[in-house]
């Protein structure tokens, strides 16, 4: 039985107040993607010694711009040269640490070498060239960064360009909030996975689809398990799981065949949120067992994307440490929307020239408006004028896919053919 439905922004505060998983130490690559549970400070001056940032010549002061070249200077980043001498100047390329003594970097385009059989080598400075002023070309040292200096606060995510910062300066592991490791349990005998259906048959939509959802969240897919609408399997599913969280399909509502309910409650597990106020979606459930969340969705495929959307982001955000779980942005509606009876109605729109605009085919039993949403709009009962601010969440997966969208159907009529 489906009992008290939560009021929709509460459900969301509770799927998103879960606690953040302990903290790990993890190698760089692997830390990607993570929210650091430690600060990133320089282990070193960067750059730790002063380079050349051309291609050129170190050069020594000089009252005439002309020294005499030593041979065998840098011709790869990694050679150590030995210090100048006075009026001397030696080859380096870019990243080479310049040698103690260099006043400035004279670059290969601004200089010139002519031989002399009494004098060897000599390197000359074309006339103008500004390249002869005092560390002229050269990266000092540390001036990116001071030895023991805040690179990066804790409870920010590594992005890539972190985690290159932080081989920058000198980690090689850091520690991290660990992401969540997902079941997902796929009920329903009816359930095919390939093929026209039959009558009484269904093809998969959350099989396909949550596995690259749910990785998009930040989360980690651990595997993904099928059932028939058996309660004892699904118990053993669950109890079994070397996962965080369990993210199940179908199975919510109340009928003989719908078997989450009382797996839960074979299992002791106890009930966050029983149901919320919302459609579609609103068997969706959360509960815990021990210290496994196990999220259940509605078997009807708009209802189940749009429970993850509600409760699975929160929850996942708030598991990873990111800040805040509970998130959505506001856009203005850009026609009316119609909304619920009671409780909020999660529209799939698109967003067009800054507004929201609602999609049709967006029953609860359908993909087919999902299919071009970005947003699901959160419309509480009485609905919305044009103008008005609507509460959107994110169709899971959209963004990092940097999905484009036409803003209207001229652009679109005179895209890139
Ligand atoms: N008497 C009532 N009946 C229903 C209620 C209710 O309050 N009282 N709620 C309705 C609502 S709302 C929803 S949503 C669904 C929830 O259903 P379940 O979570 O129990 O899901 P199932 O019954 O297993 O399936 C529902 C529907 O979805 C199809 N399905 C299931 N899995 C998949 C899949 N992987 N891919 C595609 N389609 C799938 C399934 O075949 C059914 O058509 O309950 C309503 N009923
Ligand atoms: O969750 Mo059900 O799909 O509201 O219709």
């Amino acid at each position: 039985m489906v009992n008290s439905p939560s009021p929709f922004a509460e459900a969301r505060r509770i799927a998103g107040s879960a606690e953040a998983l302990p903290p790990v130490r993890r190698s760089l690559a692997a830390s990607i993607g993570c929210v650091l549970s430690e600060p990133i400070t320089a282990q070193l001056n960067i750059p730790h010694a002063a380079s050349s940032a051309m291609d050129g010549w170190a050069v020594t002061p000089a009252d005439h711009p002309q020294w005499r070249l030593r041979s065998n200077g840098a011709q790869r980043p990694g050679v150590v040269l030995k210090p100048l001498a006075a009026g001397e100047a030696v080859e380096v390329v870019t990243g080479s640490p310049v040698p103690a003594g260099t006043y400035s970097v004279l670059r290969t385009e601004h200089g010139h070498i002519e031989h002399s059989a009494v004098h060897g080598q000599q390197l000359r400075a074309d006339p103008g060239t500004p390249d002869l002023e005092q560390g002229r070309n050269i990266r000092p040292e540390a001036c990116e960064a001071q030895a023991g200096q805040l690179l990066c606060e804790p409870s920010q995510v590594l992005t890539p360009a972190r985690a290159a910062t932080a081989a920058v300066a000198g980690y090689d592991r850091l520690a991290v909030t660990p992401p969540p490791r997902v079941r997902l349990v796929l009920t329903g005998g009816e359930v095919i996975t390939s093929g026209v259906p039959a009558p009484g048959q269904v093809r998969d939509v959350f099989g396909l689809a949550l596995p690259a959802m749910v990785s998009a969240m930040g989360a980690e897919i651990e595997d993904v398990r099928r059932t028939d609408d058996d309660a004892a399997a699904l118990i053993e599913l669950i109890d079994s799981a070397p996962a965080e969280v369990i993210i199940t399909t179908g199975g919510t509502a109340g009928s003989p065949a719908d078997v989450l309910r009382p797996a839960l409650t074979h299992l002791g597990a106890e009930i966050l949120i029983d149901s919320v106020s919302m459609r579609p979606g609103h068997p969706a459930l959360l509960a815990r067992q021990g210290s496994t969340f196990v999220l259940g969705l509605p078997g009807n495929p708009l209802a189940g994307f749009a429970a993850l959307a509600v409760l699975g982001d929160p929850l996942i955000r708030a598991l990873r440490g990111v800040t805040p779980a509970v998130n959505s942005r506001t856009v203005m509606a850009g026609s009316a929307l119609q909304g619920p009876r009671a409780g909020v109605r999660l529209l799939p729109a698109q967003i067009r020239e800054e507004t929201v605009e609602p999609l049709p085919h967006t029953n609860a039993h359908m993909m087919r408006g999902l299919a071009d949403a970005e947003v699901f709009a959160v419309v509480p009962a009485g609905g919305l004028a044009p103008g008005e601010a609507v509460e959107c969440l994110e169709v899971p997966g959209v963004s990092n896919l940097a999905v484009g969208w036409p803003r209207s159907s001229e652009d679109h009529s005179s895209g890139v053919s």
